[in-house]
C-alpha cells in the first residue's frame, strides 16, 4: 500500500477504545503535558483515590494491575509465522469440557457460557480444544477463572500458547507489563455518564488492531472489578454476518481487500498528550477472511480501523463499507451481549467476532479488567464457494 494513500484519506474522528489514557490525560491537561504528569502519575487524585479507596468507594481489588504509561518505545512489530492450534483439536473437546460442570449457549448462533473448567491448568490437548471452541462459539465466557490471581507473567505465559502478545500502541499497562492491555475506569471517573452529553450511544463495533499485519485471534479479557450492573461486552458473529448475505452479494465482496489504519488512534493518544509506543502502521486486508481451523469466512472490516476498500472511488468505498457496519450493528440476531461475572474471563475469536463496550453503568463504580492478546496469522481468503 502506498503511504501516500493513507495521508490523502481525511482523519474521522475515531472513538478511543483505551479508556484509561483519556481519562488520566484529561486530568494532566490542568498540570502540565502528560509526561510531566506522567512522572507524578501515582500522586494525581484518581490514581491516589484508586490505590486508597474514598469515602464512596473502595480501593482497587487488583492494585498491581492499575494503568501505567511508561515512555518505552518499541520497534515495529515483526512478522512471524503464526501455528493455529486449533487445527490440532478434538473436535469432541474431551480435554477441554469432559469435566465440566456446565455448559451453556447463550444464544443459537453465538456465545458459550463455561463453568467448572480452569482455563489456565488446561493441558496441552485441552488448550488446542479451546482454540477450536472458541473459534466455532466465537465467544466463550468462562466463569470462575483464576487468571487475575495469578502472577501476570504466568497469565501471559499462559496465552502465549495460542501466539505472541500484542503490544497496544497506546494503552495503559501494569507496571513492568507492556503486553497486557488494560480496559480501566475508574470508580470517581464520570465518562459513562459524561458520554452521553455529546453522543446518543456507547456503540463502538470494532475487531481489536485490525491495522496490524498480524491481528489477535484467540483474545482473553478477564474482569478484575465491575459495576453492579450494566458494563457487559457486545459481540457480533461475523462468518454468520457473512452468512446472511445472498451468494451475488458474498461474490461481489470477495477479491475485494480494504485500509485498517491504526494513524488515528495514535494521533488521538498524541492529541491527548498521551503514549505511543511505536510507529502507527496501516495494512491492507481482504474483506472477507478464512478462520484457519474452521474455513468459515467471515466480514472483516470494522468502522473504528477499517479506512477504505481499495480500487473503489471514495463514494462507492464509503457506501459499501456504511452498508456492512450497518448490517454488523442491526443483527442483534447475531449478536450476544456477554454479562461480567468476578472471576469471568471471556475469550473470544478476533477474526470471527466484532465487539463492543457498553458504557451504561451507573456513577461510583470501578470497571476495570485485562486483554491478553496473542497475535495471529495475517488476514487470507479462499475463494467464494456458492
Ligand atoms: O470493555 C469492554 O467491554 C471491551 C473492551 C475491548 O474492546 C477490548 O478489550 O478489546
Ligand atoms: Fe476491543
Amino acid at each position: 500500500m502506498a503511504p501516500s494513500l493513507v495521508e490523502t484519506i481525511p482523519v474521522r474522528p475515531v472513538e478511543s477504545i483505551e479508556p484509561p489514557t483519556e481519562q488520566i490525560a484529561a486530568k494532566d491537561k490542568s498540570q502540565g503535558t502528560y509526561k510531566e504528569a506522567f512522572a507524578q502519575s501515582a500522586h494525581t487524585t484518581n490514581y491516589e483515590a484508586e490505590l486508597k479507596g474514598s469515602a464512596k468507594h473502595p480501593p482497587a481489588a487488583y492494585p498491581h494491575y492499575l494503568p501505567y504509561w511508561d515512555n518505552v518505545t518499541y520497534p515495529p512489530l515483526e512478522p512471524f509465522e503464526a501455528y493455529e492450534h486449533g487445527k490440532d483439536a478434538d473436535p469432541a473437546f474431551v480435554n477441554l469440557l469432559s469435566g465440566a460442570a456446565d455448559v451453556a449457549d447463550l444464544t443459537a448462533n453465538i456465545g458459550a457460557e463455561v463453568k467448572g473448567v480452569q482455563i489456565s491448568k488446561l493441558s496441552k490437548a485441552g488448550k488446542d480444544e479451546l482454540a477450536l471452541f472458541v473459534a466455532q462459539k466465537k465467544v466463550v465466557a468462562f466463569r470462575d477463572q483464576d487468571l487475575a490471581d495469578l502472577p501476570i507473567q504466568e497469565a501471559l505465559d499462559f496465552a502465549e500458547y495460542y501466539g505472541p502478545s500484542h503490544i497496544h500502541q497506546a494503552s495503559g499497562a501494569p507496571k513492568g507489563f507492556p503486553k497486557v492491555h488494560l480496559v480501566h475506569r475508574s470508580a470517581d471517573d464520570t465518562t459513562a455518564r459524561d458520554y452521553f452529553q455529546d453522543r446518543t450511544n456507547s456503540i463502538t463495533w470494532h475487531t481489536d488492531v485490525s491495522f496490524e499485519m498480524q491481528p489477535p485471534g484467540t483474545t482473553f479479557l478477564y474482569l478484575l472489578d465491575g459495576p453492579t450492573a450494566g458494563g457487559d461486552t457486545l459481540f457480533g458473529n461475523m462468518a454468520e454476518a457473512y452468512n446472511r448475505l445472498s451468494p451475488a452479494f458474498q461474490q461481489r465482496l470477495h477479491g475485494l481487500k480494504a485500509l485498517h489504519s491504526g494513524h488515528e488512534q495514535a494521533a488521538n493518544a498524541q492529541a491527548r498528550h498521551s503514549i505511543v509506543r511505536r510507529e502507527p502502521v496501516s495494512n491492507v486486508h481482504p474483506i472477507v477472511r478464512t478462520h484457519p481451523a474452521t474455513g468459515e469466512k467471515a466480514l472483516y472490516v470494522n468502522p473504528q480501523f477499517t479506512r477504505r476498500i481499495l480500487g473503489f472511488k471514495k463514494e462507492e468505498s464509503d457506501n459499501l463499507l456504511k452498508f456492512l457496519y450497518d448490517h454488523i450493528a442491526l443483527c442483534a440476531d447475531l449478536q450476544a451481549r456477554v454479562k461480567w461475572e468476578k472471576r469471568t474471563v471471556i475469550c473470544w475469536d478476533n477474526r470471527v467476532t466484532a465487539h463492543t463496550a457498553i458504557l451504561d453503568w451507573q456513577d461510583g463504580q470501578r470497571r476495570h479488567s485485562a486483554r491478553l492478546t496473542p497475535q495471529a496469522e495475517r488476514p487470507f481468503e479462499t475463494a467464494f464457494q456458492e
